[in-house]
């Protein structure tokens, strides 16, 4: 069997070489000619899956992506081609948040906000939006939700119109799956009309896809003197980014929200798990056997523990303004494909323990690992 992998999919060689041989390739380098021999193609986001690319992959079983957005593929043409198709649902779920939350908590510090104090609008409630209620409804923060979906299935959800949503929150943060049209289309949900209606001081964040955000409009406000806290993981055009609006991000990242080292080790498990079923092999892999152990596994706190502590906790195991710096560093020399693929280890908060006596249970409603 012959396995196409993503050169950025971390222990493919570790998951898959029990199935037959291993190839790894560049993500956007990718040609039908190379797939013709394929039985097994595994990508990441910045592939694009389509019918040109397949046209020669006759002996083509399974295609997997390892992450949770499936914007990438043509899942209609590996349906009618009869290719089983899966995709890694919430792998890196955590990661996203424990960005979301560190970027709040940097904003937060910036411009002396007292995070209870802010209605916080969150835009898809699926597998990140639900963990970030969590976690925001753990520190004491008002939210307001939005996701017309859910509400249509689920009459107890507490949704809030976008429309209203515009109008009323402090901080807008989007998590919605990138999609073109229909009645709920994500495309320029952020656009010239919608900034004029938001609070002139309500900070956005995107870390979804890039066209959910219209970056021209972003940019034609900020150079018209309107300033808002911005906070950008995806861009329009990736790898080739509007270059103008970064100096008024506050913080600019490449598109590395879900790469935790658990995240994307997550991804390759969940596809190894899916090509076991297909092939009624067992499972043998686990990321246990591969992730390093983190550098830091586990903290004492003896003592009254509240808002300013957890930030500092947060810091330890993750600070956005890393990768923030690393992007204003090097995206004119080296490119943001390259500050993907150089991504430094990054762990979730699960890799530490908090020990101590009478901590507060919304401690671990973070992420942070029980005793
Ligand atoms: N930056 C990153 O590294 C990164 C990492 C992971 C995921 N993502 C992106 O984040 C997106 C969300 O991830 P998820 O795991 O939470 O996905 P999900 O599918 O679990 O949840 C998406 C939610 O958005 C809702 N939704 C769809 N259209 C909407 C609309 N117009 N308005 C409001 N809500 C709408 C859906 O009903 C669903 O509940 C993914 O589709 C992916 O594109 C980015
Ligand atoms: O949808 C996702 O899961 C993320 O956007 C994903 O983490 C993107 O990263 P990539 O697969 O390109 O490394």
């Amino acid at each position: 069997m012959k396995i196409y992998a993503d050169e950025n999919m971390p222990y493919a060689q570790q998951f898959f070489a029990d199935f037959g041989e291993v190839r790894l390739f560049a993500g956007r380098e990718l040609t039908a000619e190379q797939l013709s021999d394929a039985d097994v193609l595994l990508v990441r986001s910045i592939t694009q899956v389509s019918a040109a690319l397949l046209t020669q992959a006759k002996q083509l079983r399974f295609v997997g992506t390892a992450t949770i957005g499936t914007d990438h593929i043509d899942q209609a043409y590996l349906a009618e081609h009869s290719v089983a198709f899966s995709s890694a649902p919430g792998c890196n779920a955590r990661a996203v948040v424990e960005y979301i939350v560190s970027a709040l908590f940097t904003l937060a510090e910036r411009y002396q906000w007292q995070l209870r104090d802010k209605v916080i609008g969150i835009v898809g409630v699926g597998n990140i939006g639900r963990r970030l209620v969590d976690v925001f409804s753990a520190l004491g923060c008002q939210l307001l939700l939005c996701d017309p979906l859910r509400a249509e299935t689920e009459p107890d959800f507490p949704h809030c119109p976008f429309e209203q949503l515009v109008q009323q929150a402090d901080v807008l943060s989007f998590h919605v799956p990138q999609c073109q049209q229909g009645p709920y289309a994500t495309r320029h949900l952020i656009n010239q009309q919608t900034l004029v209606q938001l609070k002139p001081d309500c900070a956005l964040l995107n870390a979804c896809r890039g066209n959910v955000f219209d970056n021209q409009a972003l940019l034609n406000e900020a150079q018209a003197g309107r300033l808002r806290p911005l906070v950008l993981d995806v861009w329009e055009q990736e790898p080739d980014i509007l270059l103008p609006l970064l100096p008024y991000v506050d913080i600019a990242t490449a598109h590395i929200a879900g790469h935790s080292v658990e995240g994307k080790a997550r991804g390759t498990e969940m596809l190894y798990q899916q090509l076991c079923q297909l092939l009624g092999e067992p499972v043998v892999h686990s990321i246990d056997a591969f992730c390093p152990p983190a550098a830091v596994s586990a903290i004492e706190i003896h003592r009254d523990f509240g808002l300013p502590d957890v930030q500092n906790l947060f810091k330890l195991v993750y600070d956005v303004r890393r990768d923030d710096a690393l992007l204003r560093h090097y995206i004119e020399t080296q490119g943001f494909d390259w500050l993907r693929k150089h991504y430094p280890p990054r762990r979730e908060c699960s890799t530490v323990r908090v020990l101590g006596d009478q901590l507060p249970d919304w401690l671990y409603d973070l992420g942070f690992s029980r005793p």
